[in-house]
């Protein structure tokens, strides 16, 4: 499919319209009765204020939207998240505050970032709260992240921007990743890197309760006062920590990948008054190896054994799982860091094919780490026992193991699974699919099992992560319903939500607004049941 000009500019950099009041959609085809709750999503959606543009795509005021069905009805709703870079940015009527690929110079006037003129003696800046990554859900309530120390809270019905929550108040991280956890109990785990403490840079695993304790139920404490830390590995290297946006969760593992795409420490203390923005400061070491750590869930301690592959970039994990003494993790890796590059905002425009054609391609890869070995066994041998792959993990002279890891799938990004799933043995992946350039063109169910797949895809449609939500009395991991809002290039078609059979992966239904759809990055399914109150009780008076 060819991209006309001007369209990717259309879809990356227009400003899109909010629109906070529900939006009645016209539903085609039939959405099934139990399917009620609130799809929630988010990601940029302004790149320009007053004359001022933003650098990358990933720099855009976070967007929040949501798909209300009830009832067989869809009713859509966005606004934008009203954080304190939002609220400075709009009343300056320009980019006052820096972003991953923008670096901002405030006015000299008194605002809430005026700590950014204390660069000089901060190694740490005072970060963006422009949440604009993912959604995390802590018991009952719900926040806007991304990847630094704020993450805000937020109204899942009304969208509305509550408080400012700054991690640093409970745990001593400067940096979390966007893609949390959740155990079998609604307990959020995350990781987060420390970079200042006590000059040990450390990447620190926390787990904040899904309650507070009863006692402080009735005065609405917020979970975040009981985060507990449960583990924290030392960086290799104190002034190069590695980047991560995910990480792996097993049944009793956690699993940390410390790839050779670093954060360069000294660059990020310098940036502002080198006048170069933060993503600068991300270096890619090709030659350097690529360490996973496994971290036992029961002991709270690392694995000791040392296991290792070759260099790559990944963003985001799939699902992990134990499997007869082994851990098994599923990954879409990269050869460098190009995508980053490729999320510039002046390689989208007119030219967009040939800037962006992409030289390394998303790759699904399976990797796997045995657990119990032999101790005395070989150098050179191969310590995977499992008939099921063609992983390796070999073992070296020093006493390291060298993994390598099996193919799964080409050209596939944004993964999601059935997270009833998560950190067991698992079958499907439901991903977009990115053949010619970074931004995906259908929507694919990957069956692991025998690398094959199925495709949903129309003309002019672009399509955002798909979710699975499960049908209530699924016996099948693939018992469910795919949900993934489509962007449109071509103006005589309006934007939808796509609904798909999980399982065959044909159109159930689709739900179309006639109004702005910004192309997203993450979120997550509110089911009925999840919601305090009615989904739309207050939707009798919407507006059509
Ligand atoms: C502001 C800021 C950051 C922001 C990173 C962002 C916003 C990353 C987005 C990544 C995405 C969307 C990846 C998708 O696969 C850093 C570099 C962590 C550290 C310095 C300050
Ligand atoms: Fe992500």
């Amino acid at each position: 499919m060819a991209a006309p000009v001007g369209m990717m500019e259309a879809i990356f950099a227009r400003n899109k319209e909010e629109h906070p009041e529900p939006l009645r959609a016209e539903v085609q085809g039939e959405i099934p009765s139990w399917m009620e709750g609130i799809l929630l999503r988010n990601g940029p959606g302004m790149h320009t204020i007053g004359e001022s543009k933003y650098n990358h795509w990933f720099d855009g005021m976070a967007l929040l939207h949501s798909f209300t069905i009830k009832n067989g009805e869809v009713f859509y709703r966005s606004k934008y998240l009203r954080s304190d870079t939002y609220n400075c940015n709009i009343e300056a009527n320009r980019i006052v505050v820096s972003e991953f690929g923008t670096m901002a110079y405030p006015d000299p006037c008194k605002n809430i970032f005026a700590k950014a003129f204390c660069y000089l003696s901060h190694t740490i800046p005072e970060f963006t709260d422009n949440c604009l990554i993912n959604i995390m859900r802590n018991g009952d309530d719900y926040y806007a992240t991304s990847e630094v120390n704020f993450i805000r809270k937020i109204n899942p019905r009304t969208l509305e921007t509550l408080e400012k929550v700054d991690y640093t108040k409970y745990v001593a991280i400067n940096l979390s990743t966007s893609h949390p956890h959740y155990d079998s109990a609604g307990n959020v785990l995350n990781m987060g890197t420390s970079i200042v403490d006590k000059g040990k840079t450390k990447y620190v695993i926390f787990k904040i309760p899904s309650s507070a304790p009863a006692s402080e139920k009735r005065k609405k404490k917020s979970c975040l006062k009981h985060l507990e830390v449960m583990c924290s590995i030392p960086s290799r290297s104190l002034l190069h920590p590695s980047y991560y946006h995910s990480f792996g969760l097993s049944e009793n593992y956690i699993l940390f990948i410390e790839q050779p795409f670093k954060l360069d420490i000294l660059k990020m203390a310098t940036a502002y008054i080198r006048g170069v923005n933060w993503a600068s400061c991300l270096v890619f070491h090709k030659d350097d190896k690529t360490w996973i750590h496994l971290i036992d869930k029961r002991t709270k301690k690392p694995v000791s054994a040392k296991f290792y592959t070759d260099a790559m970039v990944l963003f985001h994990h799939v699902n992990a799982y134990e499997e007869e003494d082994h851990v098994v993790f599923d990954i879409i890796s990269y050869k460098d860091n190009s995508l980053y590059q490729m999320f510039y905002l002046k390689n989208l425009d007119g030219n967009f094919e040939n800037n962006t054609k992409l030289n390394s391609i998303p790759t699904c890869k399976r990797f796997v780490i045995p657990l119990q070995y032999d101790k005395e066994a070989d150098v050179g041998s191969n310590l995977v026992q499992l008939p099921s792959t063609t992983a390796t993990a070999v073992k070296e002279k020093d006493g390291s193991i060298y993994c390598q890891p099996e193919l799964l799938y080409e050209g596939i990004e944004l993964p999601r699974i059935n997270y009833d799933y998560n950190g067991k043995k698992y079958r499907y992946i439901y991903a977009t699919e990115v053949k010619w350039s970074p931004v995906p063109t259908q929507v694919v169910k990957v069956d692991t099992l025998t690398k094959t797949a199925l495709h949903w895809e129309e003309e002019h449609c672009w399509p955002a992560e798909p979710i699975f939500v499960p049908s209530p009395n699924a016996k099948e991991e693939d018992d469910g319903i795919i949900l993934s809002p489509i962007v449109t290039s071509d103006p005589q078609k309006p934007p939808f939500l796509l609904i798909l059979d999980a399982k065959t992966f044909k159109e159930m239904a689709r739900a179309t607004v006639k109004t702005d759809l910004h192309l997203d990055l993450h979120g997550l399914f509110i089911p009925k049941k999840d919601l305090k109150v009615e989904p739309e009780a207050d939707l009798d008076n919407e507006h059509e």
